[in-house]
Order: structure tokens, then sequence, then C-alpha cells
């Protein structure tokens, strides 16, 4: 058996050209177009990498983008003060900023400083709450995209094990209340969770966010399963892999997606998906 992959960069060239034809809808209607803002505060080489993309994308459907990049020692109220404005902002739809943010500043405190119909992130707790009740308004966009990838292989959801490995804010623990919503079965791993494999090996549909190459080894996983890699790893060859061991992996999983090309194409979508969103309902 070998797995079919799942291809991601497809899957979000034909979101971005569905957006792409609404924003000119909107443009004829004699509309704004949607405006993203993305505040990038420091130098990280891969921060700067994945705000290229998101910059790149925005253009490429037609959304004016506001590019903020702030140096690393920018404060946390210089910070605050750069998102009250963005907040108050008519041509701006979503703020996106970009994490991890210097140890100096508190994300909690910046996410929630964001107006939660701006979060296009799904990170504020007013988002995560709607979403942890079933009532989902922005939602974090990797898990997001992961479900239009699941949903791709056609396999139905409902009463599938599914095991996310990763609790973080921005992937696993949203992950978990998605899969939930489709009617899975969740076990959601940890660091502090004990006999990973025999968790890993009961997964019809398995998530892995743990950014570590090769953290899970092919043979752990199910014939048949769903397996999603989150985990985007620079080797020092320069070479960038996921979380899973994917040639092994191939060889038992039903469907995979490959890294790059999987999910970090459809959380940008996403995320183009949740500005459109944004702009719609909430400020047209
Ligand atoms: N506020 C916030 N929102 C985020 O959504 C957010 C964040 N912070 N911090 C970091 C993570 C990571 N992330 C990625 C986006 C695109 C790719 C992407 O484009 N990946 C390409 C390859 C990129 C490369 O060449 O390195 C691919 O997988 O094919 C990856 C990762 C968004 N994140
Ligand atoms: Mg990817």
């Amino acid at each position: 058996m070998t797995a079919s992959i799942i291809d991601g960069k497809s899957h979000a060239a034909s979101i971005r050209q569905n957006i792409a034809t609404k924003v000119e809808q909107r443009i004829n209607q004699g509309l704004r177009a949607p405006g993203l803002a993305v505040i990038l505060v420091g130098a990280d080489p891969a921060s700067q990498v994945y705000v290229g993309n998101k910059r790149k994308a925005c253009e490429q459907v037609g959304f004016i983008s506001k590019s903020v990049d702030l140096d690393a020692s920018t404060t946390q109220s210089e910070l605050l003060a750069h998102i009250d404005a963005l907040n108050e902002d008519p041509s701006i739809d979503g703020i996106l900023v970009q994490l991890p943010l210097p140890d100096h500043i508190d994300s909690s405190t910046v996410i929630e400083r964001i107006r939660p119909d701006k979060d296009v992130d799904g990170f504020h707790p007013y988002n995560v709450g709607r979403l942890a009740q079933r009532i989902p308004v922005l939602r974090p966009c990797t898990p997001l995209g992961i479900m239009h990838l699941v949903q791709s292989t056609g396999l139905k959801t409902q009463g599938m094990h599914a095991v996310i490995v990763g609790a973080s804010n921005i992937v696993g623990r949203p992950m978990t209340l998605e899969l939930l919503l489709r009617g899975c079965t969740t076990t959601t791993c940890h660091r502090f969770t004990q006999d990973l494999r025999h968790h890993v090996e009961q997964a019809d549909l398995l998530v892995v966010a743990v950014g570590k190459p090769n953290f899970i080894p092919g043979e752990w996983i199910k014939p048949g399963a769903i397996v999603i890699d989150v985990g985007i790893n620079r080797l020092d060859t320069g070479k960038l892999v996921g979380d899973v061991e994917f040639d092994k992996a191939c060889e038992r999983a039903g469907h995979i997606t490959p890294v790059p090309g999987g999910v970090g194409p459809m959380t940008i979508a996403c995320l183009l998906q949740n500005t459109l969103f944004a702009c719609e309902q909430y400020h047209s």
C-alpha cells in the first residue's frame, strides 16, 4: 500500500482563486478590497519567510496588505499602540501579529488587544470560546486548513479516532475542538503523555504539530490512516521536513500531507478566507 499524497498547494491555490473572484466582484460593485495588516516584531528568519508568503498571497487575491515591521526592541506598549490604531482603521479587516513575539512582550495581552472582529488568526479568547461552544466565527487558520484537507479525502470523519500530537494554542488545542465538532473521538497528546506510541497506533486520523524532525516513526502509523503533518523543520542540509517519518509513513497511511506543500499553504489560504469573512460579515 502506498498513501495518496494530499496536495495542499493545489487546494490552497483553488481557495485563493475563489477569493480573488469574490474580491473582483466586490470591486465591480464599488466596494473596497479587504485589508489585512501583518505585524512582525524582530527579524526571525522563519517568521520572515511565513510573513512574506502571507503578504504575497494577499496581493495575489487583490487584498490591501499593510505591513508593520517593528524592531525587536519594540516595547509592549508601542506594539499595543499599533494595534489600537489598526483596530480603529476602517480600511483594515484583519490584524495578524506574527508569533512568537520577543520574550519581553506578553503574547496573551497582545492577542487580547486585537478586536475580536479583526482577529483573523482566531486566537482571541472570544473566538476560541465561540469554537469551544460549537458556535464558531473566526477559526484558527491551521486547524481550519486541515479540516479542508481532511474533507478532500472524501472519508467520513464521524466516529473516527483522531489523535492530535501537540496541544498548543495555535494548532493542537483548536485542532482538537474542530475534530470534536466533526464527530471524531479525540485524544490530545502532549509532553507529559505516557506511551505516545500506543495512542498514535490507534489513530484513524493523526495530526502532528510538535516541531521535531522524524518525531513520529512511520511504523507507528495505523494502516489506512489519514496523516496530517504540521511540522516545518529545516535540516542542516537546508531540506525542509515535517514531524513524521514521511517515506515509511507513506507505506502505511491511506492519505498523507507532504512538507512543504501540505498544511503550510492551507494556513495562508484560510487566513485570506478569514479576512474576507471579517470584511463581508463584520465590516461591510
Ligand atoms: N500569528 C500567527 N499566525 C500564524 O498563522 C502563524 C504564526 N503566528 N506563527 C508561525 C506559524 C507558522 N505559520 C506558517 C505559515 C505558512 C507556512 C508556509 O508557507 N509553508 C510552506 C513552506 C515555507 C518555507 O519554505 O519555509 C509549505 O509548507 O509549503 C508555514 C507556516 C503560520 N503561523
Ligand atoms: Mg506544509
